[in-house]
């Protein structure tokens, strides 16, 4: 199995007791006044991951500018030109890297096995396409990768006509026997743990014989937006892609039909922009993100109405978009299960406010890269800190946080969420810096130069 440029070492986090100050360790840096930065960050991982996707299985070579290269990213490549794809580096038009050409397959072949590492988007979206070859698909990942649901995507695809062997399993890893046909039709699945399972179908549905009638039937609908930068993605290639409006936002129609080659700019990721915006809040100040999209369908664009909830203010001045800290940090009560992924950076804001917060609809995070729930009430009350664990989101009481290790548990945003808590907290030892790599690699350069005031 190839291995990625940016794999990060195992790591288990329930298992590590290292020491303080242990090689690794990254300390997080002070902020030593207020920033006045601008910062560029590289390209969404959901849109890159999508873009690759539809344009291995468009109707010609695609061409995607500025995409973003990261472990996500590369596990995605190196699956898809393990199925026949071929993705070639051309000279890059953005600041982060080549361009990429994707030359679409005369026909998917299986007989491979690919490396999913801990990436949702890899696991969900591919399987389907997998069925779409010829040949067995083994999927498999990381240890972490092995706990995250995939059996809604299991049994939707045996629900569709395809084989995945019979041995029940509900997790990585697990095998498609592409035969390189879907049937597609109607389904109805459970997509409470993930949205990533309804935007993996849609991904490859155009390909199947009957298209997709997709519903989801279940408690909740998680990180909403996420499905719509499905459609937005396919409708753009040209597929007939629409929310069913019989099934009252929850179903979803794509219609069979070529998905169009296309030349795509992908979008600076706006989630991985949350750390930086969150810190002029911790820091005071104010911090710049540049190449912010006047539409887009990024859940990071909410940090826009989020972030003044805090305390901050906030500009666009066309496509650069400046948050200013306030003189406080307030508290609050959000529910944020449209933008789970955001949560991470604005739980650590709320252990650095002023005032107790609830931010709440987000029991699915238990199912990112780590229980996100359980891990940060564990990193921010073992620096001092008292967060107590809901059924779906958190309880935030600020205390006064000292120095310790914080763990990553493999999560990037575990870790970007400890440099933001070491902004303001001397002696923040953030173990495995190196884990921001499946999203951001350049994540500890970008931060010493946003707070050296660089760009
Ligand atoms: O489709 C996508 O690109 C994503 C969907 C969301 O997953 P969940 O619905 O599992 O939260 C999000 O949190 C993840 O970071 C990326
Ligand atoms: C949940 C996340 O990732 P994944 O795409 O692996 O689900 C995330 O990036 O916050």
């Amino acid at each position: 199995m190839p291995v990625s440029r940016y794999s990060t070492p195992r790591f288990n986090p329930y298992g590590d007791d290292a020491p303080l100050g242990s090689a690794g360790d990254w300390e997080a840096p002070r902020a030593q006044g207020p920033l006045d930065a601008t910062v560029s960050l590289p390209g969404s991982k959901s849109l890159t991951n999508r873009e690759l996707v539809l344009s291995a299985l468009a109707d010609g070579p695609s061409v995607l500018r500025a995409p973003l290269h990261s472990r996500d990213s590369d596990l995605m490549i190196e699956a898809l030109r393990s199925l026949g794809t071929g993705i070639d580096e051309v000279p890059g038009t953005g600041a982060f890297g080549a361009d990429l050409v994707v030359t679409p397959a005369t026909e998917l072949l299986g007989s491979t096995t690919i490396d999913c590492g801990l990436a949702g988007t890899v696991m969900r979206f591919l399987p389907p396409v997998a069925a779409l070859a010829l040949g067995p698909t083994t999927f498999d990942g990381d240890a972490g990768a092995r706990r995250r649901p995939m059996a809604t995507t299991i049994s939707s695809l045996r629900e569709l006509g395809v084989d995945i062997g019979d041995d029940g399993r509900r997790a990585l890893p697990f095998t498609v026997h592409g035969s390189g046909r879907v049937r597609g039709g109607e389904l109805t699945i459970d997509a409470s743990s993930s949205s990533q399972f309804v935007s993996g179908l849609l991904l490859s549905a155009a390909r199947f014989e009957s298209g997709l009638r997709l519903r989801h039937s279940g408690e909740r609908l998680p990180s909403q937006p996420h499905i719509e930068m499905t459609l937005a993605s396919l409708t753009a290639r040209g597929v007939a892609a629409e929310v069913d409006a019989a099934a009252g936002g929850a179903g979803w129609s794509v219609t069979p039909g070529p998905i169009s080659a296309a030349e795509v700019a992908i979008e600076p990721d706006l989630s991985n922009a949350a750390p930086f915006l969150a810190a002029a809040l911790v820091a005071g100040g104010r911090v710049t993100i540049t190449g912010w999209p006047a539409v887009t369908t990024q859940v990071g664009a909410d940090l826009m109405s989020l972030l003044p909830l805090f305390g901050a203010s906030v500009e666009l001045d066309g496509d650069r978009l400046t948050v200013t800290g306030g003189d406080v940090i307030r508290g609050m009560e959000i529910d944020l299960s449209t933008g789970g992924e955001l949560a991470p950076p604005l739980v650590a804001l709320a252990a650095l406010a002023e005032s107790p917060s609830e931010i709440t609809g987000i029991g699915h995070i238990r199912h990112h890269e780590t229980d996100r729930l359980a891990a940060l009430a564990a990193e921010i009350n073992g620096l001092g800190g008292e967060v107590e664990e809901l059924p779906d989101g958190l309880r935030i009481t600020p205390r006064p946080l000292h120095g310790g290790v914080w763990h990553s548990y493999e999560d990037h945003r575990m870790a970007t969420a400890g440099a933001l808590v070491g902004l303001a907290v001397d002696g923040v030892l953030v173990d495995d810096i190196g884990t921001t790599s499946k999203t951001l690699p350049q994540f500890p350069e970008l931060w010493r130069a946003m707070l050296a005031g660089g760009a």
